[in-house]
């Protein structure tokens, strides 16, 4: 399998190197150069696979020969191995045909462990055998960090350096991240926003001269292809088990940089029967307004009660452009660097998105009452990004007989701040490996919005190192 940039002047890559790249050299991300194909009957024989044989199946097309099948069924048993539900993925029924996909219980109870214990695991064994030690650099909203840590936490041949928006991350995401004291782990307070992080590391993949010599950076981010391939998974294993390929199944997804639902869409390509996938924004509204208005204004960014998915410049939008446009490198181009007007699609673009993706804004006022208002129902208490999933799907719904599946993508203990508001009196114990968060120690450095002082205070803690 070959990998082709969405700016179409780098050159292809293999699999391992499309991994160990992130960003193309021409700034584009990375997209396997055709998708493999699953039949109905292919799909079928699927049903009766554990969350491990399924990820097997539909990742070792992406691969091909780039890795041996066992070395890959050991990459994909040890990722999801920590994980603390047999099911890895469960189903939770809310209602008459709507779903919650529990995707919290890895080790960092977000959905990011899914790709990020994978790729630690991938890092370890491709950098063990090249005898290669590289730096790590990833921007976070407060999940992909505390899932990247201890995912090559381990890895001896990894620096990694996280960068996280200064006070705009949960307590609990901040510990998660910052009391992970191995040697080999560096966290970022950046002042500044998630935006500002993630233009920090794409800049600093565009230009790696900072860096000591014989090192190179590698992207934990979802321009990372592989993030985006392990994510694929968990779409064909609900729907699995709610009847495909024989019944159509609806995905809603609260969206920030848009790896999630993109991944959804690929399964869709790939021959998943799914009709609707619902795109959920909180307040940073950019994708609902790109879907229904075709406004891709920027706006500044608001930190909200969901600040996983305060979010404006959605990275993996451009894949779904690179499909929009007949995967056209050169019109993508075009798009994105004419920055003089907001980006505009062509009707035909748009209206091939909307076929497949709704959208729907949930402010910080709804959000907190869907999660009172669930918990009164039911008894199952909503994180807040989930809680923007739920009420997205219920409004845009658009078959009330097929299976809706929310993607539950945190722990409702991630965020205690946004469940205090919704219910006072309810608390969210930790989960007992975590019960000793808030006493243990922290170590980060507060650096200012700039981006040759994060790269000067990088460089000299690696040639500290070496
Ligand atoms: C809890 C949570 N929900 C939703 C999202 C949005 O996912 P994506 O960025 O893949 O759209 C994120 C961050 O990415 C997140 O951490
Ligand atoms: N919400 C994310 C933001 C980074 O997105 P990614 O999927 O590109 O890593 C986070 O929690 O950090």
């Amino acid at each position: 399998m070959k990998y082709v940039s969405t700016r179409g002047r780098a050159p292809s890559l293999s699999f391992i190197d499309t991994v160990l790249t992130g960003l193309a050299t021409d700034g584009g991300l990375y997209m396997p150069e055709t998708l493999p194909q699953f039949s109905r009957a292919d799909i079928a024989a699927m049903g009766m696979l554990d969350y491990q044989q399924l990820a097997f199946r539909i990742i070792q097309p992406f691969v091909g020969e780039d890795l041996s099948d066992r070395a890959l069924r050991e990459i994909i048993d040890r990722a999801y191995r920590p994980f603390r539900h047999r099911a890895v993925a469960p189903l939770v029924q809310t209602d008459t045909n709507e779903w919650i996909l529990e995707l919290f219980h890895g080790p960092t109870l977000a959905f990011k462990d899914f790709a990020l214990q994978f790729l630690g695991q991938l890092f370890d064994h491709l950098l063990k055998k090249r005898g290669e030690r590289v730096v790590v650099m990833g921007a976070t909203s407060g999940d992909t960090g505390s899932a990247a840590i201890e995912g090559c936490r381990h890895c001896e041949n990894i620096d990694i350096f996280i960068l996280h928006p200064h006070k705009r991350v949960s307590e609990v995401q901040r510990r998660q991240m910052t009391t992970v004291l191995a040697d080999n782990v560096f966290n970022i307070a950046l002042e500044g926003n998630f935006d500002d992080c993630q233009n920090m590391v794409k800049a600093s993949f565009a230009s790696q001269s900072f860096l000591p010599d014989g090192r190179r950076l590698v992207a934990v981010n979802s321009i990372n292809w592989a993030r985006i391939m392990a994510q694929i998974v968990y779409y064909f294993y609900a729907a699995l088990r709610l009847g495909a390929p024989h019944k159509t199944v609806n995905f809603s997804v609260p969206t920030g940089n848009f790896g999630d639902i993109f991944a959804g869409y690929l399964a869709r390509q790939m021959g998943l029967p799914i009709d609707q996938l619902v795109i959920a924004t909180n307040t940073n509204d950019i994708l609902h307004r790109c879907l229904s208005d075709n406004d891709h204004t920027l706006k500044p960014l608001v930190h909200s009660l969901s600040p996983s998915m305060d979010i404006m410049v959605s990275s993996n939008f451009e894949r779904l452009l690179f499909d929009l446009y007949g995967r056209n490198g050169a019109a993508v181009t075009e798009l994105l660097t004419d920055r003089s007007a907001p980006l505009h699609l062509s009707e035909q673009a748009l209206a091939r998105a909307r076929q497949v993706f709704s959208s729907y804004r949930v402010d910080d006022t709804r959000t907190v009452a869907v999660i009172r208002e669930q918990f009164a129902a039911s008894g199952y208490l909503l994180d807040p990004h989930t809680a923007i999933g739920v009420e997205a799907a219920r409004r845009v719904r658009l078959s009330a007989e097929q299976p809706m599946v929310c993607l539950s993508t945190a722990h409702p203990a991630k965020f205690p701040e946004a469940v205090a508001q919704a219910l006072p009196q309810t608390t969210i114990p930790l989960p007992a490996h975590m019960q000793d968060l808030w006493q243990r120690e922290e170590r980060l450095e507060v650096l200012p919005n700039s981006l040759s002082q994060v790269q000067d205070y990088m460089a000299a803690l690696l040639s500290a190192g070496n």
